[in-house]
């Protein structure tokens, strides 16, 4: 018998060492000794991986040393070696998520949802860079130091607007002369105070008394109706000056109401580019020849929303009732100038709002983001504009550059997609006391998540926590549905929804409750990403990412609103980590946050200790709840199909980081608590399935990259024609297609 002896040579590491007996015959050893050299092998590596708490991951391949070994024997070794490299492969997994107390490890639970494949999170969040600053307000300047009216100043004192913010202090003196403005500023900054302001004034000071049949003096035209309500609120609340009369028009709103208040007269029309161009072309009594200003306000949103046309109709229709108004055959006749002479000489006094009697318009557009779209609707929309940046003067801004309010504090989770639902769940449950905003893609995804988390994660049963049989909870248990157990709230917050597929009186409703409550959960699409203005919301949740980079900082922009703090989280899949280095590329840097520094909230409510139970518990109960709810499973079949229309149609941009080929549709499936296949979901979207089919998961269905069935072909069709391209996955129903390119 010759003994010899495996050394682990691992860079200084401590080593563990295996010993194994061979017979000088050459014979392979017996099967229990084999097993016991890979075991052992396991034990050791377990050991050491666990005292020096590190990955093994570097550790070179089994060497011998000091052994006289036949060339058989060798190869015996080497066989050997071969094996218990790949034991101490799994044992590394083991003992990394072991040692890492990481939650992502085999569950001892049948249920699947922790049992998968590891990936890792390869993304550098430590890498050196400063984010862009941008104050909010200004050292020194207060309102009562700005030329306006006093009563203005006290009105704006007694709503707690006493220090001007930068964009402010720069903007206002600029519009108050008279001049076309360009402006950019950082969301939450003020901007809408920096043209209110000196609108009011403007109009205040003309003599005599504006009267109600002086028509619209000034259109201010906004990419949401929310905005238009806020905007309008705002003035209602600074305007002193009984005699200047506000109003607003917005889409939703009954038009003969909105014909009937032009008729007997507003000087300040706000509202929504459609709705605008609608009254402009069929209310008589909206007349525009008095228009003397025009403001863009969230000028880059209206790009977005595709209001380009409307607003170019827009400004040609305030163009051409100008001109019939300064059009006057009398004057002409009797040998005065020539209408170019007439323009010329208004153009060189760009004083419109200043000057009572100038013809010429003045306009002003603002905007958080600055790009060529909006250097372009500037060149289109104004002469000879000034260009205020609220930044520090002698900083110059990199426009590829991003400017999120500094008092934000920008987070990142990487969560398996399977785990999105019950990790959503969990931070929602750490955030009751807040007052939070979650992003979703898709109006039917807000519907969907509203009800389910109305329904089934705000109450739980009552004795939740004594319904185990040993290991197995009961409340993965679908029948424990059925059960008429007492139930608890567990989550005492408010859930509010907001998407542009609801009717506007409702979306009024829930907007001012929102705003007026002191904490609650607003699932909403990006409807309400820009412009709108909730003051003590301190928390944003991005659930799906944003399609554009704007729409980040826009998303983002809800909180830290006037230099308030806040703090903003976006959910990314191990597939989609490689956002967080486009962000950086913007200046924009954001630590990470473990999925584990939420779920012991789940502990808590489901009265479980162990995490992955308590989250599978929660995942079984959302599932049974779907099972025995017909109205709910189907919100989620809809749900989903508008998820994976929307994922398959981001712009090239972000495409190759939100990645349709890269998704496990079947995992997606998971995270809205279906339990149907993808393909199945597809179907009963499409009305051709009354019954839920058990659940077939392969990885053909999960990650589905083949051409569509036949049956799909007519639809392939009409979808290739639609906005974004591409061909329509199996899995993506037909009825979605049919929605909006940018379902908000
Ligand atoms: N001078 C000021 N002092 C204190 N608070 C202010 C001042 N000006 C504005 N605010 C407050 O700041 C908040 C943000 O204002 P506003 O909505 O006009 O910002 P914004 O720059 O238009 O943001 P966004 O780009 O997101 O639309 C509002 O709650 C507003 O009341």
């Amino acid at each position: 018998m010759t003994s010899f002896e495996f050394t682990w040579n691992s860079n200084d590491k401590p080593t563990g060492k295996v010993f194994a007996r061979k017979k000088t015959t050459g014979s392979k050893l017996p099967k229990e000794k084999s097993d016991r050299i890979t075991s052992e092998a396991k034990t050791n590596l377990a050991k050491t991986s666990q005292s020096t708490n590190e990955i093994p991951i570097s550790r070179k391949s089994i060497q011998l040393e000091n052994v006289q070994v036949s060339d058989e024997t060798l190869g015996y070794v080497k066989r050997k070696q071969k094996k218990d490299k790949l034991a101490i492969k799994n044992v590394q997994i083991e003992s990394d998520e072991t040692s890492k107390d990481v939650v992502h490890k085999t569950s001892n639970t049948s249920y699947s949802l922790f049992s998968m494949r590891r990936k890792e999170i390869y993304v550098n969040t430590d890498i050196p860079g400063k984010s862009v600053v941008e104050k909010v307000f200004s050292a020194e300047k207060k309102f009562s130091d700005l030329e306006i009216h006093k009563y203005l100043v006290a009105n704006l004192e007694k709503s707690g607007f006493t220090t001007l913010t930068k964009v402010q202090e720069k903007c206002i003196p600029e519009i108050l002369a008279g001049k076309n403005v360009l402006t950019r500023s950082q969301t939450g900054s003020g901007k809408t105070l920096a043209y209110a302001v000196p609108i009011l004034n403007a109009l205040q000071s003309i003599n005599p008394r504006l009267q109600r049949q002086d028509g619209v003096q000034a259109i201010i035209v906004v990419p949401t109706r929310e905005l238009a309500l806020q905007t309008h609120e705002l003035f209602g609340k600074i305007n002193t000056f009984q005699w200047i009369v506000v109003g607003h028009l917005c889409g939703g709103e009954n038009r003969k109401t909105e014909k009937d208040r032009l008729r007997k007269g507003v000087h300040v029309v706000i509202g929504t580019p459609g709705r605008l161009l609608d009254h402009i072309s069929h209310t008589t009594a909206f007349t525009t020849n008095n228009v003397r200003c025009l403001v863009l306000d969230e000028a880059d949103r209206l790009l977005d929303m595709g209001f380009k046309k409307d607003i170019v109709k827009l400004v040609e229709e305030l163009d051409r009732s100008k001109t019939n108004a300064e059009y006057d055959p009398m004057s002409l006749l009797k040998g005065n100038k020539s209408k170019e002479e007439t323009s010329e000489a208004s153009d060189e006094a760009i004083c419109s709002l200043r000057n009572p009697k100038s013809k010429t318009r003045q306009t002003i557009l603002l905007s958080a983001t600055l790009n060529k779209g909006i250097a372009e609707l500037a060149d289109f929309t104004m002469k000879d504009h000034v260009y205020v940046d609220s930044m520090d003067d002698s900083y110059k801004l990199n426009p590829a550059h991003m400017v999120i309010p500094n008092t934000v504090k920008q987070e990142f989770i990487v969560t398996y997609v399977k785990h999105k639902l019950f990790t959503l769940s969990a931070i929602l449950l750490a955030k009751a006391k807040h007052k939070v905003f979650v992003f979703m893609a898709t109006s039917q995804m807000v519907d969907y998540h509203y009800d389910l988390f109305r329904k089934y994660l705000v109450n739980m049963p009552k004795n939740r926590g004594q319904m185990k049989i040993g290991e197995v909870s009961l409340l993965e248990n679908s029948d424990f549905e059925d059960s008429d157990e007492e139930e608890e709230v567990v989550l005492d917050t408010e859930f509010f929804k907001l998407h542009g597929s609801m009717d506007q009186s409702k979306r009024k409703e829930v907007f001012s409750g929102f705003r007026a409550a002191k904490k609650g959960v607003l699932l909403c699409t990006d409807v309400a990403a820009r412009g709108v203005d909730v003051p003590e919301a301190d928390c944003i949740i991005q659930y799906t990412g944003p399609q554009t980079d704007e729409d980040y900082l826009h998303r983002v922009g809800r909180t830290g609103r006037a230099g308030k703090s806040g703090s903003a989280l976006i959910f990314l899949t191990h597939e989609e980590q490689e956002y967080i280095a486009r962000l950086q590329d913007h200046k924009v840097f954001l630590k990470e946050r473990k999925p584990e520094d939420f779920l012991h909230h789940l502990c808590v409510v489901m009265e479980e200790p162990d995490q992955e139970k308590a989250a599978t518990a929660l995942q079984r109960r959302y599932e049974a709840a779907l099972s025995k709810d017909k109205d709910l499973r189907r919100a989620a079949c809809f749900a989903y199909s508008s998820w994976s229309r929307f994922y398959n149609t981001y712009p090239t941009k972000l495409r190759s980081i939100f990645n349709f080929k890269n998704v496990n549709l079947g995992h997606y499936v998971t995270s809205f608590a279906l339990k149907e296949t993808p393909s199945a979901v597809a179907k009963i979207v499409r009305g051709q399935l009354t019954t839920a089919e058990p659940r077939r998961l392969n990885k053909k269905l999960a990650t589905h990259h083949g051409s569509p069935p036949i049956h799909d072909r007519k639809w392939n069709r009409q979808y290739t024609a639609a906005p974004g391209g591409g061909s329509i996955p199996d899995h993506v129903a037909p009825s979605t297609l049919l929605l909006s390119s940018r379902p908000i």
